[in-house]
C-alpha cells in the first residue's frame, strides 16, 4: 500500500455579485510559479481551516472575512510531491475590502467555464465544473 502523509490546504472561491470568482497567479519562485489558484495555503499546526482561510485572505489579499461567511463547496484529493494533498474549497462572497495582490504576481476575476483556459494546478480542475455546478 502507499503510504500517505496528508497536506491539508484551504482554498476560497471569493464570488462577486456578477457571479465571477477571484483567481490568483502564483508567484515566480513558489513551487506552480505562475499558474492561476484559489487563493488560500497550508493550515499551520493547531489551527482549524476555517481560522486559516481567514488569515490566508488578509494576508493574501488584504480583505476580511468571518468564519461564518465561509460555506464548504468541495475538496480535491491528489498526490503532490512525496505527499497527498486534501484541499478544502470553500465559497465567499461577504467581506470587507478590495482584494489586492500582496503575495500573486496578478489577480483576475472568471467565470468558472473560463478558468478551462488558465493554466490551474492538475488538482484544481475537477473543481471547476463543481464551481460551475454551485454557483
Ligand atoms: N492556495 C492554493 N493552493 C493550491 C491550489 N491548488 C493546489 O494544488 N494548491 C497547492 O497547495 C499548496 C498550498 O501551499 P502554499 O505554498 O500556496 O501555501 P502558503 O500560502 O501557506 O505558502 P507559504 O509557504 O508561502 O506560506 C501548494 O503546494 C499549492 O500548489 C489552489 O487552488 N490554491
Amino acid at each position: 500500500m502507499q503510504s500517505f502523509t496528508p497536506f491539508l490546504v484551504v482554498a476560497v472561491a471569493l464570488i462577486d455579485a456578477d457571479g465571477r470568482v477571484l483567481v490568483q497567479q502564483r508567484p515566480p519562485g513558489k513551487p506552480m510559479a505562475d499558474l492561476w489558484e484559489f487563493p488560500g495555503g497550508k493550515v499551520e499546526s493547531g489551527e482549524t481551516p476555517e481560522a486559516a482561510l481567514v488569515r490566508e485572505l488578509e494576508e493574501e489579499l488584504g480583505i476580511r472575512t468571518h468564519e461564518s461567511c465561509l460555506a464548504p463547496a468541495t475538496f480535491a484529493s491528489a498526490p503532490l510531491e512525496n505527499k497527498h494533498l486534501l484541499l478544502l474549497l470553500y465559497v465567499c462572497r461577504k467581506w470587507e475590502g478590495m482584494p489586492e495582490a500582496r503575495h500573486a504576481t496578478a489577480l483576475q476575476w472568471v467565470r468558472p467555464a473560463q478558468m478551462y483556459a488558465l493554466d490551474m494546478p492538475p488538482a484544481d480542475l475537477p473543481l471547476i465544473g463543481i464551481l460551475d455546478a454551485l454557483i
